[in-house]
């Protein structure tokens, strides 16, 4: 083993002198971590119970005092809805990988963006997720292990809520915790305004719109829902989405009725965000209307709320009710407009740190 000075900084992190022993005086890299909500390693009961139990006792997710909500979580949710949720995430497994959509996509998105920084070699790219694994904290420490005493958090939620955008931050900052030398931290804010998503969003819907068969009479923007109680008291997410969807509607130059608002994959009994995607969906189709697409633009890539509580039981809810013609519109994905997106606000964020 050759020795080193513990002033070359390269040198001294590769001895593993940045988390044990002297430390360099600088590590020199940035950590860009794309965080995503999280999803199961597997559809069978266990897999799914883990994710369940996880994403379901994190406090900003359920605002419920533990000792009312845990007998109900325990007791009533974890026995029955792993079995019934890995039943929907079989539909839309990705087979060739072994694993979910969200985990796919959300790979894709930080190898394209680790290409599209070849000018910038001292930006390390990495991907994790909130729920699940590949874990914040494993990537956080792989980051730092790699040398980056900066790290740009890019929460994947173009609109703001505590549910989502917080907890990803909170969860990264926990893991810091356990570090003893913590990097600096950036957080890319929410983006749901920002004109180049926006017009990603149309480019996109277009470029699908020209691809079918018939002309949709109306297209619904359909968001992730959150408990109304969570929206009264403060939360701005159903103020983000509204906007997102104003802006998409100048942009596409489309009017109110062509281009409507709706939330979907309410949990539990609590009233969530209205209008309620499949509500409306039905009453559409009973009110005569034919032809409809859905486009999600609150989900940064295509997952079991978007492939299957939309492509699939949407589709259904809108041709039972008499409806004939149902379009899904895809998320931005890593597709060339999703990665502009993600690019230009990661290098605007990026700015002075590189
Ligand atoms: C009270 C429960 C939930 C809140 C609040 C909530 C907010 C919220 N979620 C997303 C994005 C996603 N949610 C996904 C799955 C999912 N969401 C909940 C519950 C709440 N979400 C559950 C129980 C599940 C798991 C699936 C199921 O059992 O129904 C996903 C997909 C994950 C995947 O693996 O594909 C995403 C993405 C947002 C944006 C949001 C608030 C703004
Ligand atoms: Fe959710
Ligand atoms: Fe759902």
């Amino acid at each position: 083993m050759t020795l080193t000075s513990p002033i070359d900084p390269k040198a001294a992190q590769a001895a593993g002198a940045l988390l044990a022993g002297p430390a360099p005086a600088k590590a020199g890299k940035v950590g860009m971590m794309l965080i995503n909500l999280g999803t199961p390693d597997g559809t069978d009961f266990k897999p799914m119970w883990r994710y369940l139990r996880e994403f379901l006792s994190d406090p900003r997710v359920i605002e419920l005092n533990k000792a009312i909500w845990y007998p109900i979580l325990f007791g009533l949710v974890l026995t029955t809805r792993p079995k019934k949720s890995g039943a929907n995430y079989a539909r839309i497994w990705n087979r060739e990988k072994n694993e979910s959509p969200l985990r796919t996509f959300t790979r894709a998105q930080a190898e394209k963006l680790t290409q599209a920084f070849g000018d910038l070699p001292d930006v390390v790219v990495d991907w994790a997720m909130r729920y699940g694994n590949p874990s914040t904290a494993s990537v956080a420490q792989k980051l730092v292990e790699q040398g980056c005493d900066r790290i740009l958090s890019f929460p994947l939620y173009p609109q703001y809520s505590a549910t989502t955008t917080a907890t990803a931050n909170d969860q990264l900052f926990r893991a810091l915790m356990k570090i003893r030398r913590a990097p600096a931290i950036r957080s890319v804010p929410p983006y749901y305004d920002e004109p180049v998503y926006i017009e990603a969003l149309a480019r996109s819907i277009e470029r699908h719109l020209a691809s079918l068969d018939f002309a949709p009479e109306v297209v619904i923007t359909s968001y992730h829902g959150i408990p109304k109680p969570y929206s009264d008291k403060g939360d701005p997410y159903q103020a983000h989405c509204l906007e997102t969807t104003r802006l998409l509607r100048q942009k596409l130059g489309w009017d109110e009725k062509k281009l409507i608002t709706t939330f979907q994959s309410r949990f539990g009994a609590q009233e969530w965000l209205q209008p309620y995607t499949d509500v409306t969906v039905e009453k559409l189709a009973k009110d005569g209307v034919k032809s409809i697409a859905i486009v999600n633009p609150g989900f940064s890539v295509d997952c079991i709320e978007t492939l299957d509580e939309i492509g699939r039981e949407a589709a259904e809810t809108f041709h039972h009710a008499g409806g004939e013609n149902f379009a899904h519109i895809p998320c931005l994905n890593d597709s060339a407009e999703g990665m502009a997106v993600i690019e230009a606000l990661a290098r605007r964020e990026l700015s002075g740190w590189v």
